[in-house]
């Protein structure tokens, strides 16, 4: 059974993230939930989650579903690369996205939130659709949604269709020729240690020459921006007036009156153009005249992010055939 949900930003101004709406137990409970290509946990709010840290998020209330189990003796803990977090124990029970029904997820319910998502009210928990190897459930790891709806779905595949500041998609089990132009091209992954990694074959800022470089990178919805090896963010910014790479804001920042280039990114023989307003990423606070960028140095990430800002300029397909791919074409 094939299946589309939306992808909706969390916040008017500025893409922070994107929510979708699935609904888990008997009768259903609809949360909205981050789904996430760079982690491997499906966490959420929950009765079990202190009133003290929750503010506003819709929670899921096991007791009040028939079709909810413990999985006893089993804990998670994840750490984020932000260092955000969140802990508890694990359920299995109903879970649908768009209409793909898994009738015995591991639902992991939060007795601990760190600040940052307690202080994100638009998230009711995350929806890890990286590789079941990264999950975090103790003593006996668990599958991501995806990989337990897979053998259900017609093709095992599921696309990413962001949109800048408005609802886009994300499809499983089928890819939606109309979502997309010209050709797919498709990447290997390297699935060690659990993220969609892919190979990106070079660079070029607006019209300016391509670089050929290879970059390896995860492609990760649950990530907002685009972080990319220092010497890319530096001839990037190089071009844009008063963009400087400030220890103050944490990042390249420039003057919102700034006209900024396009950013091109290499896909095999293909491309994808993120388009400057993209990487306008937002005032620092309202009505800022500085604006933090979009593209920012990876170096002290240690990895290289492909976040929202590029996800959303194209359209994803990440194949969980044997071996995956991940597939991009412009749209
Ligand atoms: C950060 C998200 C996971 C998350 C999402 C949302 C949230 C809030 C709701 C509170 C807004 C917190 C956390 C990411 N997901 N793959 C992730 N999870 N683990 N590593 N990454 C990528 C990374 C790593 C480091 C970084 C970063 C990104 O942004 C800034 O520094």
């Amino acid at each position: 059974e094939n299946g589309s949900a939306a992808a909706i930003p969390i916040d008017p101004r500025f893409d922070i993230a994107y929510v979708t709406p699935v609904t888990i137990g008997t009768p259903p409970q609809t949360l909205y939930l981050d789904f996430d290509t760079g982690s491997s946990d499906l966490w959420v709010f929950s009765s079990h989650t202190p009133e003290s840290q929750v503010r506003g998020q819709r929670i899921y209330s096991p007791e009040k579903s028939s079709t909810a189990k413990l999985l006893a003796g089993h804990t998670w803990s994840i750490l984020y690369g932000d260092g955000s977090g969140s802990l508890g124990n694990v359920y299995t029970d109903n879970f649908t996205v768009g209409g793909v029904t898994v009738t015995s997820q591991a639902v992991q319910t939060a007795q601990q939130v760190s600040y940052s998502f307690t202080s994100q009210s638009e998230i009711h928990g995350l929806v890890g659709l990286g590789f079941s190897t990264l999950n975090t459930v103790f003593p006996n790891g668990q599958l991501t949604f995806f990989d337990n709806a897979k053998s259900t779905l017609d093709s095992p595949v599921f696309t990413a269709d962001l949109k800048w500041k408005k609802e886009g998609t994300y499809d499983f089990g089928f890819i939606d020729e109309t979502k997309y132009t010209g050709e797919i091209t498709y990447l290997p992954v390297q699935t060690d240690p659990g993220y969609w990694t892919f190979t990106s074959s070079g660079y070029a800022v607006g019209d300016g020459a391509f670089h050929p470089a290879s970059i390896v990178g995860i492609a990760d919805t649950g990530t907002s921006l685009t972080y990319l090896p220092a010497e890319v963010v530096t001839s990037y910014w190089g071009q844009v007036d008063g963009a400087v790479d400030s220890d103050y804001y944490g990042g390249y920042v420039f003057p919102c009156s700034s006209k900024l280039p396009s950013f091109t990114f290499g896909v095999g023989p293909a491309n994808i153009t993120i388009p400057a307003s993209y990487i306008n990423y937002a005032q620092i606070t309202e009505g800022s005249p500085v604006c933090f960028g979009g593209l920012q140095s990876s170096s002290w990430l240690g990895v290289n992010i492909w976040g929202d800002v590029a996800l959303k300029a194209a359209f994803v397909v990440f194949n969980g055939a044997n071996p995956p791919t991940i597939g991009w074409a412009k749209k």
